[in-house]
């Protein structure tokens, strides 16, 4: 005998499709548009697995699975919606959803899960859902609709999560997400950005000390890990843990114990473990400087978030609610045209969207009239630019202290091997910009066009390759 699915769409179109995909599938499906309707079918016949929408004609398609499942034996729901927002996915968890899929969806995808969802049913504990408001992750997306789902995914257990993106992606957003939305959110979360503390500190800082375990250390300090008992740590830019760290963090991975710097007993702590990263561990690894067992102690389940400027979709919501948030926090109430939200839509982000909330809030604060329109972008673009520089500054500096730790330059040649490194893309940099012109190109350097020549010869770069390149 065929299994039943009941359909529950009021969107014709796209009943019709999924319909088509479960016939093939072997499956017998029902299709209704309305909760009534819903339910009357299912008083009168017996299915094997919902698919439903959630806003539906006369209701919502899920506020009421919990008497939906009383009545049909705790059958399978899955559910596809166009509400594409963070909530729907974290609502969907919530009513038990065997899957939830955002429109537009995979119908291959779809049907799969309804195979699945009928041939076991999975029964997991509903959980109330508490401050959601306070963690909006905003973002509808396909990318961010990927990742709102592996939230949900892993906001009941324990697992180790790798967040990967580009800085000011919302890396730490998630993290939080993850610790507000499970079991361990009446316990502590606990930050740790592992490139802003001295290498020589770092230990101490994650595992804490005993008094005079080393100069300056005048009396014990419970460390990070320590701190997130019960709760969860959140190690940031954990390509750049140096390797005793590196060591100490698996040891306590794999042990559920640490030990103080300094110390003499191990303590068992309970903390989850979320790791983030802007770079590629890849490479790091391939070079020994990240060791590959914490990489996959670590990398139980990666979540990647993409750079904003590959999903412009958002820009609009994430600028609404950034001038949102900056009223809640006492700056004027403004409002952004439509054609001033399509040009901020065009921009590149490198900032992501922390550039894309500073901008937002300098527009608060500066600009003079209550609906932002282009002309106000036009002066905005003179402090993005300042923005950008000092970005690219902080930017060196990083790139600086890495390429120093991974290159290991020998003592007594840093200064020379550091310049030559640096000069190769800057000449190639100021050819492009020129099209190989070696007299505009020393004019933009502000260098004398023989030391101009002299250079290219010694770093073998001939201007010629740059013609028309720009
Ligand atoms: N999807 C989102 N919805 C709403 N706010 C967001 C979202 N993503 C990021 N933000 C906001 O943007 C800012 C930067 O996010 P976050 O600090 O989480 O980025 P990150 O990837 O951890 O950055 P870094 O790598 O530099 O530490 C924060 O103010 C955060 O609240």
């Amino acid at each position: 005998m065929k299994q039943k699915i009941l359909l529950v769409e009021d969107d014709d179109g796209i009943a019709a499709v999924i319909e088509a995909g479960l016939n093939e599938a072997g499956f017998e499906a029902d299709h209704c548009l309305s909760v009534a309707e819903r339910d009357r079918l299912l008083d009168n016949g017996n299915y094997d697995a919902i698919i439903t929408d959630i806003m539906l004609q006369d209701g919502d398609g899920i506020a009421d699975l919990e008497q939906v499942r009383e009545r049909a034996g705790d059958i399978p729901v899955i559910i596809v919606s166009a509400q594409n927002t963070f909530d729907t996915a974290i609502r969907a968890t919530d009513a038990k959803a065997f899957e939830y899929f955002p429109k537009p969806f995979d119908l291959d995808e779809l049907v799969r899960a309804a195979v699945q969802a009928t041939r076991r049913n999975r029964n997991q504990t509903v959980r109330e859902v508490e401050g959601e408001d306070a963690l909006p992750l905003i973002g509808t997306s396909q990318a961010m609709q990927q990742v709102f789902r592996m939230i949900t995914r892993v906001m009941r257990n324990d697992l180790s999560v790798l967040v990967t993106g580009e800085s000011g992606t919302g890396k730490e957003l998630v993290a939080e997400a993850i610790h507000q939305l499970g079991s361990r959110r009446s316990g502590p979360f606990v930050a740790v950005n592992c490139a802003a503390i001295p290498h020589d500190l770092i230990e101490s800082e994650l595992f804490g000390h005993e008094k005079g375990a080393f100069t300056g250390a005048i009396s014990q300090a419970i460390g990070k890990f320590e701190q997130a008992n019960g709760g969860t740590l959140f190690l940031d830019e954990i390509g750049d843990m140096p390797s005793d760290a590196q060591t100490r963090l698996l040891r306590a991975l794999q042990s559920g114990r640490i030990r103080r710097v300094g110390g003499r007993q191990d303590v068992s702590v309970d903390a989850r473990i979320i790791a983030a990263t802007n770079r590629d561990l890849a490479p790091l690894i391939a070079r020994g400087s990240f060791r590959e067992d914490l990489f996959y102690r670590l990398n139980v389940i990666p979540i990647h978030l993409p750079p904003l400027r590959e999903r412009r979709e958002d820009i609009a919501a994430l600028t609404h609610h950034f001038f949102k948030q900056a009223e809640r926090e006492g700056l004027p109430n403004r409002t952004i045209s439509p054609e001033a939200i399509e040009r901020l839509a065009t921009r590149e982000w490198r900032g992501n969207v922390r550039e894309l909330r500073n901008v937002v809030f300098r527009l608060a604060v500066f600009a003079r009239e209550d609906v932002i329109t282009n002309e106000s972008l036009s002066d905005l673009e003179l402090w993005t630019e300042t923005n950008e520089a000092a970005e690219v500054e902080a930017g060196f500096d990083r790139i600086l202290s890495r390429w120093i730790e991974e290159e290991k330059p020998a003592a007594g040649s840093v200064y020379h091997k550091a310049i030559s490194e640096f000069e190769r893309p800057l000449f190639t940099y100021a050819l492009k910009m020129t099209n190989g012109n070696q007299i505009k190109a020393s004019q933009y350097l502000g260098i004398n066009r023989n030391t101009l020549r002299k250079k290219l010869a010694d770093l073998k770069l001939s201007a010629d390759n740059f013609a028309g390149q720009k």
